[in-house]
């Protein structure tokens, strides 16, 4: 199974990330660490560690990690996923206490203990906490297998026309983590818009049965509503679990390998992730970065629903 580390904001979105990584065979989920983005980092930790216990995955350690961008202040999403960071369901009390220690320390233990090339590291939210842990101990870069990510987008933006929230709330960070040397696959908004939780994506979820069924369920109910007021999206686009999929099964999520670099100066373009697609695709020794283009929306969404079947 690929071992993974979910650096993640939950957040609607991250937390059907989680489900996906728990429930799915091929996934071992080493631990959650948290950063804040959707709300603040005391919340997003909480809902991360309420998460786990819904699905009933007190194993999995959650270390809590930045509360705020390397430079710029903090912004959250409330907009979109509420005061709690998870509007729109009653969460159980997590039973496992946080776990000692911050995130960025336990990230490069973790990776530095573990075999080379070994684990994948899966960012959801803003990438503070990735790029502390890189400048840290760099080499780290060398150990991680690749970093897959949520963020970005090369023709679409949604916290600023042309820059989508995860990069545009710390960009100083998102630049470092997409110039280091290490393989990274950036899952934007091209790829996750085309997620859509429509109604029968729904309905099949909570046909289930289950009560994480109808937990997943309500959550969609409310990312609909703040997606229809906010976003003028009929059905909320899940953006998270795109990564977990593309690990899972590289034929859901197509990909195109280019030059991505992050604007850190633009007025207009601040958080921009700017993607060169211009002449022939690089091969991998010449270029370490690539998008994510197009989703195989059934195989997707099969992912999902059989992932919260089997976690029960
Ligand atoms: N409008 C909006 C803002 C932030 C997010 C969060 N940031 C990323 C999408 O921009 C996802 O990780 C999601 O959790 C989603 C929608
Ligand atoms: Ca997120």
């Amino acid at each position: 199974a690929r071992k993974i580390i979910l650096d993640s904001d939950p957040g609607h979105d991250d937390a059907v990330a989680i489900l996906l990584a728990l429930g799915n065979p091929n996934i071992e989920l080493l631990g959650v660490t948290t950063v804040g983005g959707n709300q603040s980092l005391e919340k997003v930790t909480y809902n991360a560690r309420a998460v786990l216990q819904k699905a009933h995955a007190t194993d999995i350690p959650v270390h809590a990690g930045c509360d705020r961008p390397l430079v710029r202040k903090q912004e959250v999403a409330a907009s979109i996923h509420g005061e709690t960071g998870l509007d729109g369901v009653d969460l159980p009390e997590p039973t496992r206490p946080l776990d000692e220690g911050h995130a960025v320390n336990w990230l490069i233990e973790t990776i530095m203990s573990a075999e080379p090339q070994s684990i994948t590291l899966v960012p959801t939210g803003p990438l503070t906490n990735i790029a502390m842990a890189v400048r840290m101990e760099p080499r780290i870069v060398d150990r991680v297998k690749e970093v897959v990510l949520m963020g970005g987008g090369y023709h679409t933006g949604n916290w600023s026309a042309v820059s989508e929230f995860n990069i545009k709330v710390d960009p100083e960070a998102a630049h470092i983590v997409f110039n280091e040397s290490w393989p990274v696959t950036m899952v934007g908004l091209d790829l996750t818009h085309q997620a859509l939780c429509t109604p029968d994506v729904q309905q099949r979820i909570d046909g289930l049965g289950t009560d994480l069924a109808h937990f997943v369920s309500g959550l969609m109910d409310f990312f609909r509503k703040t997606y229809q007021d906010n976003q003028d999206f009929i059905d909320p686009p899940v953006h998270d679990p795109c990564t977990v999929a593309y690990l899972i099964d590289p034929s859901v999520v197509q990909t195109r390998r280019c030059p991505v670099d992050v604007e850190l100066q633009g007025d207009l373009t601040l958080g921009m992730t700017v993607a060169d697609l211009r002449g022939p695709e690089p091969s991998a020794e010449e270029c370490h970065t690539q998008v994510a283009t197009k989703l195989d929306f059934e195989k997707f969404w099969d992912l999902v629903t059989d992932a919260i079947e089997r976690i029960g």
